[in-house]
């Protein structure tokens, strides 16, 4: 079975005013149209993206993305059948239709969509209405409206490609949305759960309901990190990007610093992206030596690449000597220096093993640090 997602997103937003097409407004943290693509990512095969012809930016930005791009119709329908046609020939069995501006559909919708295509030929989300409905002339009610029966439409609506492509080539068009048109066409349309929380951004007052709906779903990383090196000849110790006079230095491939190391692997690790020795491996040469500050630069940027921001870095240093406070807050703003932090979102401090074990003989030092890291 191959399936794909059509995201609709070639409207101009006018309801919802703003200037800029409702798709490519900000909303907690990036845009919406971002949000909504990033829902159905790996649920579905393939994801058509149906972009305006005067989205010139759009077109530059995602034209060598994953994303399937065609262009839109004069109203949804139009934008609708080109997303159908340029599947075509892909083998694709089942199709979500969603709307751009429901940014905050969840997977759990989206996958009982799939299942209940399992077994029907079209399915979509929809809520039962609970308040009361009236009509209304001006500004006057002038009677109320039973609401028994009555569910409102959400989307990703689901068909089996080969209906909706016969569905949409027979309909004379006006139709609200595709289930519709599949029922225009004899479709039968299960109904799934809809989600209160998947709303379409309409007017203005949307995005702050969209941005406190979102700011629920936030996507938390933590990570931890370990390090240990030994004593041997020397006159200094490099801990978290600091010199500091002592009658030993840290022995290693690189400068030794064993607090940088341990909070560069809390950041690998949040990420799930290995560790120090995994992107810069001992057995090559043109570390030996290497500033550590190196390797948390390399950490940091990957995670800004993977969508990340470093919310706060907690090390501790263990050793009997040297002794750390003195020199923690320089330490502290070094660290928060390289990492494009403030100050307070870095933490270093101290403690002895008791004069027990490698540390507590003075063998070496070691190092534990924790990151936490936010998706931005
Ligand atoms: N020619 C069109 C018109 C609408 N849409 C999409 O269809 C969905 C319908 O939602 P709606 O709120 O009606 O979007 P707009 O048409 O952009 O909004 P408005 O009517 O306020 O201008 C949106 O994802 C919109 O981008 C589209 O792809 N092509
Ligand atoms: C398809 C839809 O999202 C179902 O609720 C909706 O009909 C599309 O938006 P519009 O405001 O009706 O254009």
């Amino acid at each position: 079975m191959t399936t794909a997602a059509i995201i609709v997103a070639a409207g101009r937003g006018l309801r919802a005013g703003g200037g800029v097409p409702k798709q490519w407004r900000p909303l907690a943290g990036r845009r919406v149209a971002d949000w909504t693509i990033k829902r159905f990512c790996g649920q579905v095969d393939h994801v058509v993206l149906v972009l305006s012809e005067d989205d010139d930016d759009a077109w530059a930005e995602f034209q060598d993305s994953p994303l399937i791009l065609t262009k839109g119709g004069r109203d949804r329908a139009g934008s609708v059948r080109n997303g159908l046609q340029v599947l075509d020939g892909m083998s694709v069995t089942n199709v979500l239709i969603h709307d751009v501006a429901r940014p905050c559909v969840s997977s759990e919708t989206i996958q009982q969509v799939l299942t209940a295509l399992q077994e029907h030929p079209a399915a979509a989300p929809g809520l039962a209405v609970t308040d009361a409905l009236w009509t209304v002339d001006g500004s006057v009610v002038t009677g109320t409206q039973d609401r028994a029966g009555l569910f409102a439409a959400q989307t990703p609506q689901g068909f089996h490609y080969d209906s909706i492509v016969a569905a949409h080539k027979t309909h004379p068009g006006g139709a609200a949305d595709d289930v519709e048109v599949a029922r225009a066409a004899g479709m039968d349309v299960a109904i799934v759960q809809g989600d209160a929380d998947n709303i379409k951004i309409t007017r203005p007052e949307d995005f702050a309901r969209a941005e406190r709906i979102l700011g629920t779903d936030m996507d938390v990383r933590l990570g931890n990190g370990y390090d240990v090196h030994r004593f041997g000849d020397g006159d200094h110790v490099i801990l978290c990007g600091v010199k500091v006079p002592h009658d030993r230095s840290l022995q290693g491939h690189s400068d030794a610093d064993v607090g940088m190391h341990a909070v560069t692997d809390a950041i690998y690790g949040a990420l799930a992206q290995g560790d120090i020795g995994q992107h810069f491996p001992p057995s090559d040469p043109q570390w030996k030596g290497a500033a550590s500050e190196i390797f948390l630069r390399h950490a940091v940027e990957l995670a800004g690449q993977m969508g990340y921001c470093i919310s706060n870095i907690d090390c501790t240093l263990v050793c009997e000597f040297p002794k750390i406070g003195p020199h923690a807050p320089a330490m502290r703003a070094e660290m928060a220096r390289i990492m494009g932090l403030h100050g307070d979102q870095v933490s270093v401090k101290a403690t002895t093993s008791e004069r027990l074990g490698f540390t507590g003989r003075s063998e070496g030092i070691a190092s534990l640090a924790t990151a936490c890291l936010v998706k931005s």
